[in-house]
């Protein structure tokens, strides 16, 4: 199976609602008798909101781009508002400001998650994005950051990114009249994250599983990730869960258990591994941590499941967002023939035409930085971010929030904000160049990564990998579209372009330039 079927753009299924069928209206009136729910919250005054329906309540106001929906009913009903989906209310934040307040200022209250039936189905909410605070999430995230995010550990990795990218350059000058752009950032984003965190080439890691194709690893992810972008009605009409009418219990069923086949595979392998060798490597990757922090009689007990699910994450949150930033820069690029034209005047410049650009020279080069935060101000990875949700009943500003509220931060509206930027619409990387503004968390008008308890925390290797890539990209090739550009999007937990990139890209620069290894 070649990897472009796995992402096929018919593929809808996302967060909105689809038409219910009338078969279930029997079923959605007995959840009328919610109300007395509804009656205990009437006292708490919630932030504005628009009329909503009985049962659904504003579900069906979302459509098929709940941001850009969202980001409209803004504008009517403020920045912090208040909706139903079904019998849940959720808040939506949709500026600088009030992003300030749920990211930073309530941090601490909103850094809990949402528990959809996806989740809990699929690693029993093991994951990193699914935990609440606690001291397993307090856990993980710091062997993140102190193992694996680490700057030496990202030294370490230099070398071999740079021959992964060296070896993406080279696909594509293999298939330069007609590139797939999206098929080849998946592999060379699920072969960086495989190598860094289970030490392997992604390929070596699904040839020796019995479940089928080669790539059934990238199959498993993309399909996860599909599943945490699905509106699921049973989620929010809880009666309906149960019918599991849209089929998510039983693909999400499927999903983990190809998951734990692959990575529960891997973990046997490593363990037995571990057991014929005295004590740690000096080249012990993230695997190894996590196997070694298992053995430890910790507060935490760390199962095959936890590693499992951790694994997942790595691999799930990496790739989509990574691909989907470089495939968006490289048709806003496309499109705007002299932001390409000056971007790669930038690196023959700084980097000659003799060589590839290294990370080192990233510092160098601002105007490749600019069109990267340009990029991710017009079309962030994760436009809604994921779900927060109130770990207890606060009060925003004059509102009350009830505890476990999921909260959305529209960080694609905020990109977007006219208060916050001058002709927000406009593709224009020199709003960068003067500025201090980066894309860490601290600027709540870029959120691309989110920010505080619950920001990214892959960002530093992220980052550099859109930079490093993205640079390369422009730098050895000269793109051209084949058709027209289509910037149609498409919503998802991971907002993409909704048909993948396909243009050609002719050699520029000597052709041993991408044939030497280091
Ligand atoms: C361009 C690349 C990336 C972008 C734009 C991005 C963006 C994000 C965003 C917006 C969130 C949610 C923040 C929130 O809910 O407040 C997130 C969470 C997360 N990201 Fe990334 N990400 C990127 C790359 C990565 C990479 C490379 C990894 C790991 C290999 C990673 C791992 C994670 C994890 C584990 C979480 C969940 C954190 C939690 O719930 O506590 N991300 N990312």
């Amino acid at each position: 199976m070649e990897l472009r079927h796995l992402f096929s753009p018919n593929d809808t299924c996302v967060y909105p609602l689809r038409p219910i069928s009338l078969a279930l209206l029997p079923l959605l009136l007995l959840c009328a008798l919610l109300p007395i729910f509804f009656l205990r919250r009437s006292r708490l005054r919630l932030p504005p909101s628009p009329p909503g329906l009985p049962i659904i309540g504003h579900l069906h106001l979302l459509g098929t781009k709940p941001h850009r929906s969202l980001w409209e009913l803004s504008k009517r009903y403020g920045p912090l508002m208040s909706l139903r989906f079904g019998s849940v209310p959720v808040i939506i934040a949709s500026s600088p400001a009030t992003a300030r307040l749920i990211l930073q200022k309530y941090d601490h209250i909103f850094a809990g998650r949402t528990r959809p039936a996806v989740a809990v189905q699929i690693h029993e909410c093991k994951s990193i994005v699914f935990s609440q605070p606690g001291p397993y999430l307090k856990l993980v995230r710091q062997l993140c950051f102190s193992e694996l995010f680490i700057n030496k550990r990202l030294e370490f990795s230099r070398s071999f990114i740079f021959n992964e990218v060296r070896h993406l350059l080279r696909e594509v000058a293999g298939s330069s009249d007609r590139v797939f752009v999206r098929e080849k950032l998946y592999e060379i984003t699920v072969s960086i994250i495989s190598r860094m965190t289970i030490g392997k080439n992604a390929k070596d890691v699904v040839s020796k599983v019995s479940i089928g194709a080669s790539n059934s690893l990238l199959a498993a992810l993309l399909e996860l990730i599909h599943l945490v972008g699905v509106f699921n009605v049973g989620d929010y009409i809880p009666l309906l869960g149960w019918m599991d009418f849209q089929g998510m219990s039983r693909r999400s069923k499927t999903v983990s258990q190809k998951l734990r086949t692959i990575f529960g595979e891997v973990i046997d392998e490593r363990r037995n591994e571990r057991q014929k060798r005295d004590g740690e490597t000096a080249d012990a990757d993230f695997l190894d941590v996590l196997l070694t922090t298992s053995s430890r009689q910790t507060e935490v007990p760390i199962t095959d499941l936890h590693i499992t699910a951790v694994m997942a994450d790595l691999f799930g949150a990496g790739i989509d967002t990574s691909t989907a930033t470089i495939e968006w820069a490289l048709a806003e690029l496309l499109g705007h023939p002299h932001i390409l034209k000056k971007l790669q005047d930038e690196l023959s410049s700084v980097v000659g035409s003799t060589r590839l650009v290294q990370e080192s020279d990233v510092e160098n080069l601002p105007y490749l930085r600019a069109v990267v935060k340009e990029t991710m101000r017009l079309h962030p990875a994760v436009p809604l971010l994921l779900p927060h949700a109130a770990r207890q009943q606060c009060q925003v500003n004059e509102y009350d929030i009830p505890s476990g509220t999921p909260v959305y931060v529209n960080v694609w509206a905020i990109g977007r904000d006219p208060n916050a930027w001058e002709n927000p619409l406009k593709f224009h990387p020199e709003r960068f160049l003067d500025s201090k503004m980066d894309v860490r968390g601290h600027h709540f008008e870029l959120l691309p990564f989110g920010s505080g308890r619950r920001g990214c925390p892959g960002l530093a290797l992220g980052i550099s990998n859109v930079h490093l890539m993205l640079a390369n990209l422009v730098h050895v090739f000269e793109w051209a579209t084949l058709t027209e550009l289509d910037m149609t999007e498409k919503f998802g937990v991971v907002y993409a372009l909704a048909n993948p990139l396909v243009a050609k890209a002719e050699l520029k620069v000597p052709k041993q330039v991408i044939e030497t290894e280091i």
